[in-house]
């Protein structure tokens, strides 16, 4: 007989084995959580991946059509701790809960029923809501990318929020735009080329996007959309379909669309994101990052708001200098300022707690967190309206605050002071709110206290001291004795019935005791409900003004970001900076704010620098010598460019920013950590990416382009570059180099010129100065940066002698660039100071005549250490 015939190996799933298969087909990839009482249960693979990563118990839940079933569990009470990790770590879970209690499904379908289950949502990454499942400082988008022909667009949600955003790309500008919202889950139908997607769930047309946007906005036209073009269609279509698919019945937040104007934001590529390390830093941390160094922001919404100005700068002079003119107003004035900030700081996240309760996943607390949001919008609008004169953003944004009087005047008497998340246990409506609640309270109490009563007067009655009325979920309310006192309530005509007896202890009910218990449980079901019943209305009320409570939640944000940045620019002492809309760069006393809190906190100087780019002279070559503070220089520019076009002060003197319409920033192979393809590739596509779309208006900064490959390679490249920036494109340009010889382009170039970052040897040591400075720089010194860097004696001897060899034969056949003309190296400069040799400067201080036998025969040894040193 074949093993699988056998009895004990059926070739059917048990019933919730096969509830199981039928629930895992309709989650596909996602791990399914099967709740299964006070646990959700992970079966066959799902167990697997889950244990490793959880790093919990896998155990075995009997056979399954003659298979062992693997299995692990993680309790519901603690179950969103193990979500998150499961989501950080890049799953996607299908939770499937019990639609009826045990009791319903007995009553409904005879003793050995199967209680119904369900899928009710599958969390991803671009899906959450919950408070400990996000980051409280960024936004959590989901895009999704739709086609139409050769038209790519993004539609992305922040359900979180409510955010919603239509934008229309290229394929070359959906990397850019993925980077700018930073997504964390990108689907789409199809694969599209260098960006990770995942499946999504339909709904990928454009027809079908249209009507879902109609039906999800009721609204007849798209035109009141600013008419969405097909590939945007396309994409909402995709986004929405995913939605329902993973938010089941609940309805996820969105606001009405906003189509995002591209030509409206600086272009930022990914790669110049993390080069400028604006969110994170080299390291990965956004500790290092520029944004937190610019983080003063006082509530979780102005923080997601500030990340989301630096991502994406803009490029329109008109609502920067609004934006400017809100941190001016709030820079100018200390104690408005500082008032501000302390009412914000003590409000709750308002946007998220909305989105909770939109979402179908809100508590009496965030109810609670609407209240207290919009009672101190209210408040802080009303201060700001003493004013006077207003900036004309702050102007528009107080309407903005206020307007929920009625609602914070219901929610204020509807709930307690501070409710708790779990509506299941009540308690989170206020007395005196509703009468017949009110009723039911004192009846339940008056229960509890006749309990209390009875519980004296069986004591008194039997003569046991240590009788106890307790209370437990399997018995409800009993009486306890102890063992050795149970006898006389044993009997007949005790007026107690037996339940239970323990080791030390047996329980006993009685009718009194029933009648008390039924009544106390009957008027606690019915607060309950009712209780529950204000929720679901408070909700509603709540939900039904979505729109203007999202109004006031950005108008706090922007506030927020106003105070914070003109506290950091206060902080910094920086200054407010003038935009132009001619392609001109000037700035005094530069400095880079995050370099600037290193060097300071090691108790060294920061050493502020200029920079001036305009039509005339746009292209700056600079040299010098490694560590000498070259790329922190590049940085500082672009830093300050996005940082004015973000709509915040500058740290630097004076700062007149032309605008950028697009940056760009390239750090050399060597400099870049590999990506899978060879990083002189990568170096190659990026330098590729900036030639094709960098035009008159955009600023460029290129760090050692070049260098990953051979010098002669390497010097062809950097020099064709140079003269396509300064001939074709024209964009403001800082270059920094080790070539040298790309220096004698200064003569050929008219609008380039050489910059060098200054340093000085000192007694043979190598003086950094990080003053950047005209001129090339004299020489690399490359060899003194290794005597700093700590390299042993004599390996530098060896090296000295290397380089001199090197630099001889140079000179007889003219150097690397003898063959691109006849014109000698480094032409162009002077050198600003001539290298100082020690054993010149000892020989020459020596006057041989003034000198004893003794002092010659002290000199001679000297200088014979010198020459050893050398
Ligand atoms: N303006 C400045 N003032 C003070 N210290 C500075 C300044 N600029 C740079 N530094 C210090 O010098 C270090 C090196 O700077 P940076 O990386 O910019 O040099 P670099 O010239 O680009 O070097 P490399 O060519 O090796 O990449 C910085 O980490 C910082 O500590």
């Amino acid at each position: 007989m074949a093993r699988d015939d056998s009895p004990k190996t059926p070739k059917q799933s048990t019933p919730v084995m096969a509830q199981f298969h039928r629930l895992k087909a309709e989650a596909g990839e996602a791990l399914l959580f099967f709740r299964m009482g006070d646990f959700f249960e992970l079966f066959f693979d799902d167990a697997k991946v889950a244990a490793a990563c959880l790093d919990i118990a896998l155990t075995k839940r009997g056979e399954d059509r003659g298979q062992p079933v693997p299995m692990c569990g993680v309790p519901v009470h603690a179950a969103e701790a193990y979500l998150a990790r499961l989501i950080k770590a890049g799953h996607r879970v299908a939770i499937a809960e019990q639609t009826e209690s045990p009791a319903e499904a007995k009553r409904a379908r005879g003793s050995k029923a199967l209680v119904e289950r369900a899928i009710i949502r599958v969390v991803t990454p671009g899906t959450l809501t919950e408070e400990s499942l996000l980051d409280s400082k960024a936004a959590n988008w989901l895009a999704a990318i739709g086609r139409a022909g050769d038209d790519y667009a993004i539609a992305a949600a922040d359900i979180s929020t409510g955010r919603f955003e239509l934008i229309a790309c290229d394929t070359g500008g959906l990397p850019a735009e993925l980077a700018r919202l930073d997504a964390a889950e990108v689907i789409a139908d199809e694969r599209i080329a260098g960006i990770a997607t995942t499946q999504g769930a339909g709904g990928f047309d454009s027809m079908e996007g249209e009507a879902a946007l109609k039906r999800r906005f009721g609204i007849k036209d798209l035109a009141g959309f600013g008419s969405p073009g097909r590939a945007e269609c396309v994409a909402a279509g995709g986004l929405l379909a995913y939605l329902d698919a993973t938010q089941k019945d609940a309805t996820a937040h969105l606001a009405a669309p906003r189509r995002i104007e591209r030509s409206g934001l600086m272009a930022i590529d990914p790669a110049t994101r993390t080069s400028l390390e604006l969110l994170r830093g080299a390291d990965g941390s956004p500790a290092t990052s520029l944004l937190a160094n610019l983080d003063r922001c006082v509530t979780p919404g102005g923080r997601r708001l500030l990340a989301e100005d630096i991502s994406a700068p803009l490029a329109r002079l008109d609502p920067i200098r609004a934006r400017l003119g809100l941190v001016q107003y709030f820079a100018e004035d200390q104690l408005l300022r500082e008032d501000v900030r302390t009412r914000l700081k003590s409000l709750p996240d308002l946007a998220r707690a909305l989105g909770r309760l939109v979402a179908g996943r809100g508590s009496p607390r965030d109810l609670a967190q609407i209240r207290d949001a919009l009672a101190g919008a209210d408040d802080l609008q009303a201060m700001l309206a003493e004013g006077g004169e207003l900036p004309d953003l702050l102007a528009s944004l107080l309407p903005q605050l206020t307007g929920h009087d009625t609602l914070v005047a219901e929610l204020d008497n509807a709930l307690v002071e501070s409710p708790p998340i779990d509506a299941s246990k009540g308690g989170y409506v206020a007395a005196g709110y509703d009468e017949e609640l009110d009723r039911l309270r004192e009846l339940a109490s008056g229960g509890r206290q006749a309990i209390a009563a009875l519980e004296a007067k069986y004591r008194e009655a039997t003569g046991i001291a240590n009788l106890k009325i307790k209370h437990n979920n399997v018995l409800g309310y009993h009486i306890e004795v102890p063992a050795k006192s149970a006898k006389p309530l044993m009997a007949e005509d005790s007026g107690f019935t037996h339940r239970q007896t323990m080791a030390n202890a047996v329980r006993f009910n009685s009718p009194e005791l029933h009648e008390q218990a039924t009544a106390l449980a009957e008027a606690g079901d019915k607060a309950l409900a009712l209780e529950a019943t204000h929720l679901e209305r408070l909700t509603a009320l709540v939900t039904g003004q979505a729109e203007t409570i999202a109004r006031s939640a950005d108008a706090l944000a922007r506030i927020d970001v106003g105070a914070g940045q003109a506290h950091r620019a206060i902080e910094g002492g920086w200054t407010l900076p003038q935009l132009a809309d001619q392609p001109c760069l000037e700035i005094e006393g530069g400095r880079h704010p995050v370099v600037e809190a290193a060097v300071e906190k090691e108790g060294e100087r920061f050493i502020a620098n200029d920079c001036q780019l305009g039509p005339n002279d746009r292209l700056w070559l600079i040299t010098g010598p490694n560590m000498g503070g070259k790329s922190t220089f590049l940085r500082q520019v672009a830093l300050i460019a996005l940082m004015a076009q973000a709509g915040g002060y500058v740290p630097a003197s004076r700062a007149k920013i032309g605008l950028v319409d697009r940056l760009f920033s390239r750090v050399g192979a060597s400099d870049n950590l590999a990506r899978g393809r060879s990083t002189f590739m990568v170096e190659m596509v990026e330098t590729a990416a900036i030639l094709a779309q960098a035009t008159r208006n955009s600023l460029v900064i290129l760090d050692e382009i070049g260098r990953g490959t051979s010098t002669y390679d390497g010097l062809a490249i950097a020099w064709a570059v140079t003269e396509a920036m300064h001939d074709d494109i024209g964009a403001r340009t800082l270059f920094a180099t080790h070539y040298h010889e790309l220096t004698r382009l200064a003569e050929r170039l008219d609008a380039l010129s050489l910059h060098h970052v200054r340093a000085k040897e000192y007694k043979g040591d190598l003086v950094l100065l990080h003053e950047v400075a005209e001129g090339a720089a004299d020489k690399s010194y490359g060899i003194a940066v290794a005597k700093l860097a700590g390299m042993s004696p004599k390996m530098l001897a060896r090296a000295k002698d290397i380089l001199s060899r090197l630099e001889a034969g140079r000179n007889e056949t003219g150097g690397i660039a003898a063959g691109l003309d006849s014109l000698p190296l480094f032409a162009a400069t002077t050198p600003e100071e001539e290298p100082s040799d020690p054993l010149v400067e000892a020989l020459a201080d020596l006057d041989p005549d003034a000198l004893t036998p003794r002092d010659a025969l002290d000199a001679l040894y000297r200088l014979k250490r010198l020459a050893d040193d050398r």
